[in-house]
């Protein structure tokens, strides 16, 4: 199997359009109005509206109002949620779309609890934790503490990039991986070189799965 691939906090079209070119699976848009890669509605539905088909629109949001959540799906053509903060599953369901759950590892998360507590979900995405950080901290955590039974089916995120991304992908072998910080020259703006590399570096991980 390959390892699938999201591309996250893009901001600007050019840079969607070299993740595409590039070959990534999914772009990550940043709801969180605290992010600096924040993006609103309008320029939400501009990044998405060329997309591809096969390419899926991620829209990521942090313990929102459900009614931004609801008017965000109105006006961008988003295929998948990915909650990032203290969500409950119920709320997680609420909005008649597929979504993820990502989950920070703070010390003692039980994974195997939250993946049975989020099961309704199209998957997790494992993330690292730094309090007061809601995400894309750039950093990553202890691999070797992902239960070897869920590692198959988790999105693995945190402080990947061009050069470790084959090592995480040959250590975990995740369904997928995820990245922000790791391809960017600043917060919000993608470096194009970084994210061929990151896509060099996957290809290279699955050659050892
Ligand atoms: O990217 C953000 O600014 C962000 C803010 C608040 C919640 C989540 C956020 N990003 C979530 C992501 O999916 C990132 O890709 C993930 O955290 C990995 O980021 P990085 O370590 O920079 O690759």
């Amino acid at each position: 199997m390959r390892t699938r691939v999201k591309i996250c906090g893009l901001t600007r079209l050019l840079d969607v359009e070299a993740a595409v070119a590039a070959g990534t699976d999914a772009i990550g848009l940043v709801f969180h109005p605290d992010s600096p890669r924040a993006v609103s509605i309008e320029q939400a539905r501009g990044l998405c509206q060329h997309l591809p088909p096969f390419v899926t629109a991620v829209g990521l949001f942090v313990d929102a109002d459900p009614e931004q959540v609801r008017e965000t799906l109105r006006q961008v053509p988003l295929e998948l949620l990915q909650f990032h903060g203290e969500e409950s599953p119920e709320y997680c369901a609420a909005f008649g779309r597929r979504w993820i759950k990502a989950l920070r590892m703070r010390p003692g998360i039980e994974l195997e609890a939250a993946r049975a507590r989020y099961g309704a979900g199209a998957g997790l995405l494992l993330d690292t934790y730094r309090a007061g950080v809601a995400g894309g901290t750039g950093e990553r955590f202890d691999w070797a503490r992902i239960p070897p039974p869920l590692r198959a089916e988790i999105v693995l995120a945190g402080g990947l990039a061009p050069d470790n991304v084959a090592a995480a992908i040959a250590a975990v072998r995740p369904f997928g991986v995820d990245v922000s910080g790791g391809v960017e020259a600043t917060r919000g703006v993608k470096n194009h070189a970084k994210i061929s590399a990151f896509m060099t570096g996957v290809r290279d991980g699955d050659r050892c799965r």
